[in-house]
C-alpha cells in the first residue's frame, strides 16, 4: 500500500519508541487474561505496538474528557461523563475481535478506575431469517445486511449516558444472532465498538457509526494472508463443531474435510474479498490509525492520521 498523505508512517522499531518509559509491567493476571482469549497472541507485539497505542488512547482521553468538561461549562449544563467510543474496522477474519479484546484487557489494566466495554457490531446484523426472506444469506456483512438505524440509536443511547443498554449478539457457532440473549451496556467511561462496518457511510442514513466513535482504528492486511487466516479459522470452527449436532459447522466437520475447504474457500471468494474489496477497504482511509499485520499476524507497520 501507498502511504496517504494525510498519515505518519512507521515501522514497528520506530513505534515501539513511542511507549511510555514509566508505563507499568502487566501482571501475571493480565498476562493470563490475553493468553485466556487467544494464546497465540505475541507478548512481542502487546509490548512494542500494543504499550504505545495505550499511551496515545490515554492522551486521547484525557483531552476528550477535557473538552467534554469545556463545553458542559460553555453551555452551563451540569458536567457529565459522555463516554468515549473505539471503533476497530477491518475485514471480516482480519483479527479485529482479537484486537479488541486485547485492547479490553490492556485498558482496563492501564485506566485503572474507568469501566471499559466491548461489543461487536455482529449483533446487528439480521437474523438469518430475516436475510433469507430479503434475499441476502449470500450478501452477509455487506452493508444491506445490517440494522443500522438500530445501531446507530444504540450508540445514540450509549453517548447519551442511559443507564442500561441491550446490545444484541451473534454467535459465529450457530452463525446467527442469538435470539433473546444480551449484552448489556452500562454507564462504560470507554466502549470499543469493532467491526467490519463501523467506518462505512450508509446511503440511507443522515448519521454514521463513525459520528459516534472518538478513536478508530483500521487492521490492515494484504488480501491473500487474510484468507489464510479465515480458512485456519474455519478449520478451528470445525474442531469445535465436531461433538456438536446444534452447532452451524457440524455437517462439515463430519463431512469429507477437503470439500469443506473447498467450500469454505468458495465463501471467502464470493462473499467476504468481495465485500473487502468492495465495502471496507474503502474506508481504510477514514481510521485515525491503520495497524498492518504481515505473515503470522506479525505487526509490522503502523500509520497514524496527522489530521
Ligand atoms: N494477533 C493474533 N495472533 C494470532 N492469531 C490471531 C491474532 N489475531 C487474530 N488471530 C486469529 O485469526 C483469526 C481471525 O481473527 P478474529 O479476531 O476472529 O478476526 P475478525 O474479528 O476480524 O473476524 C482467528 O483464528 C484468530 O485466532
Ligand atoms: C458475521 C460476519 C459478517 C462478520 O465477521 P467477523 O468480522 O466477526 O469475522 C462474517 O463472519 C460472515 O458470516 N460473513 C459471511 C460469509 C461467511 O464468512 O460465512
Amino acid at each position: 500500500m501507498s502511504d496517504p498523505i494525510n498519515y505518519n508512517a512507521f515501522t514497528r522499531d520506530q513505534w515501539k519508541q513511542f511507549a511510555n518509559a514509566t508505563a507499568l509491567p502487566l501482571t501475571p493476571e493480565s498476562l493470563r487474561q490475553i493468553k485466556a482469549f487467544n494464546d497465540r497472541i505475541s507478548l512481542q507485539d502487546v509490548q512494542d505496538v500494543y504499550i504505545p497505542l495505550v499511551h496515545l488512547l490515554r492522551l486521547e482521553f484525557d483531552r476528550y474528557r477535557q473538552l467534554q468538561k469545556d463545553k458542559a461549562a460553555f453551555l452551563h449544563q451540569a458536567p457529565h461523563r459522555v463516554p468515549f467510543i473505539i471503533g476497530i474496522a477491518g475485514s471480516v477474519a482480519v483479527g479485529k475481535s482479537t484486537a479488541a479484546r486485547l485492547l479490553e484487557v490492556l485498558l482496563n489494566h492501564y485506566f485503572v478506575g474507568q469501566r471499559i466495554q466491548l461489543i461487536t457490531t455482529d449483533g446487528f446484523l439480521y437474523s438469518n431469517e430475516e436475510l433469507k426472506k430479503r434475499n441476502l444469506m449470500a450478501r452477509k456483512g455487506f452493508p444491506e445486511s445490517y440494522d443500522m438505524s438500530s445501531l446507530i440509536h444504540f450508540l445514540n443511547e450509549v453517548k447519551s449516558g442511559k443507564p442500561l443498554i441491550k446490545a444484541p449478539l451473534y454467535s459465529h457457532k450457530i452463525y446467527d444472532v442469538i435470539p433473546d440473549q444480551f449484552e448489556y451496556i452500562v454507564h462504560p467511561d470507554i466502549l470499543i465498538v469493532e467491526g467490519i462496518n463501523t467506518l462505512q457511510l450508509p446511503t440511507n442514513e443522515q448519521i454514521y457509526v463513525s459520528d459516534f466513535t472518538d478513536f478508530s482504528i483500521y487492521v490492515d492486511a494484504e488480501a491473500s494472508l487474510i484468507e489464510t487466516w479465515f480458512l485456519e479459522r474455519f478449520e478451528l470452527l470445525l474442531q469445535t463443531a465436531f461433538q456438536d449436532p446444534t452447532n452451524y459447522y457440524y455437517p462439515y466437520a463430519i463431512g469429507d474435510h477437503d470439500q469443506a475447504m473447498r467450500k469454505s474457500k468458495q465463501v471467502w471468494h464470493d462473499i467476504d474479498l468481495k465485500n473487502l474489496e468492495e465495502y471496507i477497504l474503502p474506508t481504510r482511509n477514514r481510521a485515525d490509525m491503520i495497524i498492518h499485520k504481515t505473515y503470522h499476524h506479525r505487526i509490522d507497520r503502523l500509520l497514524l492520521r496527522k489530521y
